[in-house]
């Protein structure tokens, strides 16, 4: 069985091509092999046009209600007075664009390998797709203190403190996120025991995908970071004052704001299955810009790998039979590894009636 979130990548490996990596800095149009045809798969409306992607309070005493609303009917919504300091975010961002203006072969010495889940280079969704995306990626899972030794050999440190202090506030507000999300459901922490007595995601796994997409000369005929669902409970992205995040919301694109000190929230797999389906999962894109380099960076938050995960007991009745087959997280993302976007209806228990 296996005993680390890595392990689930041993057992099945990526292969991608990653020294196949574009020099994005003097590329003047978009070659073949980073066109796509699909870009306009579903039409793209005004957020406004459809309501607004919501915004939640965190201090506000409706916040339950407003989270729990917020996952029902949108699966994403940004969230303010999260109580992240801005100087953290400050220094967050100053690493992101130390980190993705070495150049690509100082990059290259942190590249992930097939079947390792940290590391420089594309994402892993990648193999998925006929086409490269208009994008460079850093995933950290565990320590980033090797990648960072191969990226900065002499001054490795401040990126690594950051990067923690970063994933310890991250990890105290998604705990807080999930706890207003599955109140709202009615559950409380006696009922997820693996959340630990205090209910404080002592256990919990985590890991952080650090996003860049840089200037595009042709920004319609290409993709940043294509349609998927993240294999999440939640997911928490910070973005640097540019808009790009966009999600699928009744058959239309509808592009996430910029707001300034937000932090963008979204239902991922594992909610929409101890919710039972009550909390859908998201799927979600990032497109790129002609002038504006856009940053993001994505904190996936989940449980313990080798707990199992399945609708909660107190969701299910005779009128409510659970809808989806429990499993861990390793098992999930190496079934989301072989199925990708078809992973949650693989898991779906046939209905008896
Ligand atoms: C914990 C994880 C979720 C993730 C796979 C990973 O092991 C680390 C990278 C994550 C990420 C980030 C970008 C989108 C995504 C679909 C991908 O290819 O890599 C997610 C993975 C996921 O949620 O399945
Ligand atoms: O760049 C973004 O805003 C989205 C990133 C994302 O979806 C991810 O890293 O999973
Ligand atoms: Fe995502």
């Amino acid at each position: 069985m296996s005993s680390t979130l890595s392990d689930a990548f041993r057992t099945v490996p990526v292969h991608i091509r990653q020294n196949g990596q574009l020099d994005f800095e003097s590329v003047r149009e978009v070659p073949d092999s980073h066109t796509w045809q699909d870009v306009d798969d579903y039409p793209s409306v005004d957020a406004a046009a459809v309501g607004g992607v919501p915004v939640v309070d965190l201090n506000d005493p409706n916040a339950m209600k407003l989270v729990s609303d917020a996952c029902e009917t949108w699966g994403l919504f940004q969230v303010v007075n999260h109580g992240v300091p801005v100087s953290l975010l400050q220094d967050f961002d100053a690493q992101l664009k130390r980190l993705f203006s070495l150049p690509t072969e100082r990059k290259l010495k942190a590249v992930r390998l097939p079947d390792d889940i940290s590391g420089y280079g594309l994402v892993r969704i990648s193999s998925f797709f006929p086409k490269l995306m208009w994008y460079e990626g850093f995933t950290i899972v565990g320590s980033p203190v090797e990648h960072a030794r191969q990226l900065w050999p002499d001054d490795h440190t401040q990126f690594c403190d950051v990067i923690d202090e970063y994933q310890k506030e991250m990890k105290g507000l998604a705990g807080r996120i999930v706890w207003l999300a599955l109140g709202g459901l009615g559950i409380t922490k006696p009922d997820l025991e693996w959340a630990g007595p205090n209910g404080e995601f002592e256990e919990a796994n985590a890991g952080l995908q650090l996003n860049s997409y840089p200037v595009c000369p042709d920004p319609n005929k290409t993709m940043g970071l294509a349609n998927h669902t993240d294999s999440t409970i939640i997911t928490i992205v910070y973005q640097n004052n540019e808009s790009g995040l966009q999600l699928l919301k009744d058959g239309s694109w509808v592009m996430v704001p910029a707001l300034d000190g937000a932090l963008v929230v979204n239902v991922g797999d594992l909610l929409h299955i101890l919710s039972n389906g009550k909390y859908p999962t998201v799927f979600h894109r990032a497109i790129v810009h002609q002038t504006r380099h856009r940053l993001s960076a994505a904190y996936l938050f989940g449980p313990p790998p080798n707990i199992q995960v399945g609708p909660l007991e107190k969701l299910i009745d005779h009128n409510n039979p659970p809808l989806y087959k429990s499993l861990t997280w390793n098992e999930y993302l190496e079934t989301k590894t072989k199925h990708f976007n078809k992973t949650l209806g693989k898991l779906r228990i046939a209905s008896t009636t």
